[in-house]
């Protein structure tokens, strides 16, 4: 895909994230990988239902802009770190959703885990709802680069990771085309928001 067809991805991403509510405020940021050493993220500040073709630039993967005059997103080394880590990576989606939220100041621990759901299996590498998916959740960090070198150990520890969490912040998940990071979101969504009901039972 070349690059007016790779933003297209991301303008039509935003569209869908936003009207989900998964991406309020001008919250969130979005990439694809455009070469093997370069990635296309979202301009930062722009409002995710909105974006435009000029609403995205190139990035390294060390994250440092090749577009002079465009402001990466704040958390562009979030992204290119996922880049460099797998070759396979091609999307990665960075999502601000109330479930996200919420659930990631609820857990008191450091990760929650997902287990006897059938729709774990639209997690990359899942195929049965008697596994479970580990998703670690980072103390929130304004220090971006600090906290990708949180991140980045724990990748390197679990090579099946399918996505994160950043407490009272919002997800990160990825995957080899845009389509899947998508379907990893909502899944993830819809995981959260049971995992809600199920507190809100429970707990009473
Ligand atoms: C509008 S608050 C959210 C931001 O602080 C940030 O977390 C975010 O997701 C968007 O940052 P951005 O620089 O636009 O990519
Ligand atoms: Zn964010």
């Amino acid at each position: 895909m070349n690059r007016q067809q790779l933003a297209q991805e991301i303008i039509e991403a935003g569209r869908f994230l936003y009207g989900r509510g998964w991406s309020p405020a001008t919250s969130s940021n979005y990439s694809t990988r455009l070469s093997a050493d370069q990635a296309l993220l979202t301009v930062s500040g722009k409002h995710k239902g909105q974006l435009g073709p000029d609403d995205v630039l190139a990035t390294d993967l060390d994250g440092n802009s090749l577009e002079p005059g465009k402001k990466p997103s704040a958390e562009t080394l979030l992204h290119t770190q996922l880049y460099r880590w797998k070759p396979e990576i091609g999307a990665v989606l960075h999502t601000h959703s109330v479930n996200a939220t919420v659930l990631s100041r609820l857990t008191l621990a450091d990760s929650l885990v997902f287990a006897d759901y059938e729709l774990q299996k639209a997690f990359s590498g899942v195929s049965t709802h008697e596994s479970q998916v580990l998703v670690p959740i980072f103390d929130n960090d304004q220090d971006i680069a600090r906290l990708a070198a949180k991140v980045q150990p724990w990748l390197d520890e679990h090579p099946d990771c399918v996505g994160y969490l950043i407490r009272g912040h919002g997800l990160y998940t990825w995957g080899p085309r845009m389509s899947d990071a998508l379907r990893q979101v909502e899944a993830f969504e819809f995981l959260f928001e049971c995992e809600l009901k199920m507190l809100s039972i429970t707990q009473r």
